[in-house]
């Protein structure tokens, strides 16, 4: 199986929201003709109408893969429409948080092949982080399709077991909102300090930016980035004995926030 394939028997993209267009533009843009994908979404955007896809028509009877992107919450209402394709050689890749493999068999049949997936929304600008796991019904070829569909929007790695991706759900797929939050408060702390709330957002985007660039490519881990910050009784070092605390500081903080994640993915699969 292989991206000619894939253009060749057509692609459907069951929800095309925040997700779904982000992926769908890197398809796209690496050459994915746009008369190959076939878009099912109640409120298509401005943008999607102009990408050329068909849009809430006529679907091939079995496209090489199904891409469901809507929230959990409709995935009750939305996935029985597209019950024929299962139990055949189309493969569904879900990126929903926190529905579970088994509810996909439920409703598409026990043969479907499935592939879960959880991306993230850096995915926007093609530096997204997407883990893949698939059923047993998922062929090497298909999981290595899957694979090359989400490498258009950023890295992909492949779980062992698909309770991982509750974890990994906490870690990267919520994972930029917390980075985000960092840029908002750090800002929100400069400007405390007196700096023009502009400056304080340049410096603070700049910042994390940077930082998460250096991390991505240096050869030291970032614990020794941080380390190569902090001159012995400087600033960073007064900094970081308030961020390292231990019952109030960043770890507990973090590791707290993430756990809410987990436990709430966690909850979503189970309805
Ligand atoms: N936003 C994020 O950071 C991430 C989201 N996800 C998952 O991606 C999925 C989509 O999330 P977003 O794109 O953020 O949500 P969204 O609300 O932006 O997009 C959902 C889309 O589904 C459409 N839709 C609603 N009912 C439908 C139906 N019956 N048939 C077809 N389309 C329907 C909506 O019109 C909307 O365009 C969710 O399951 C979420 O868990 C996964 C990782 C990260
Ligand atoms: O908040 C959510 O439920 C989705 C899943 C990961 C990121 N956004």
């Amino acid at each position: 199986m292989d991206m000619q394939h894939l253009a060749d028997k057509g692609l459907v993209l069951l929800g095309c929201g925040k997700m779904g267009s982000a992926m769908l533009a890197g398809w796209l843009k690496d050459g994915l003709p746009a008369t190959s994908v076939h878009v099912l979404d109640p409120y298509p955007s401005d943008w999607l109408q102009g990408t050329g896809v068909h849009i809430n028509t006529d679907l091939p009877a079995d496209p090489a893969i199904v891409l469901v992107a809507v929230k959990p919450q409709m995935m009750g209402e939305a996935l029985p429409t597209l019950a024929a394709m299962g139990n055949g050689n189309t493969v569904f890749v879900s990126v929903a948080a926190g529905t579970p493999i088994a509810q996909f068999e439920a409703v598409l049949g026990e043969q479907t092949p499935i592939v879960r997936a959880m991306p993230n929304t850096p995915a926007a600008i093609g530096r997204g982080i997407t883990a893949i796991i698939g059923n047993p019904h998922v062929s090497a070829s298909a999981l290595d399709l899957a694979d090359q569909l989400l490498a258009a929007i950023g890295q992909v790695v492949r779980l062992e077991t698909e309770d991982q991706i509750d974890a990994v759900t906490g870690v990267s797929g919520s994972g930029p909102a917390y980075v985000f939050h960092l840029i908002e408060t750090l800002a929100q702390a400069g400007q405390a300090q007196g700096l023009p709330a502009d400056l304080a957002m340049q410096l603070a985007k700049a910042t994390v930016g940077g930082a998460g660039a250096l991390a991505e490519v240096a050869e030291e881990d970032p614990t020794q980035l941080r380390i190569n910050v902090t001159s012995p009784n400087g600033t960073t070092q007064a900094a970081l004995e308030v961020l390292m605390d231990e019952g109030n500081g960043f770890p507990n903080l973090l590791a707290r926030a993430v756990d809410a994640a987990v436990k709430r993915s966690k909850e979503l699969a189970r309805g």
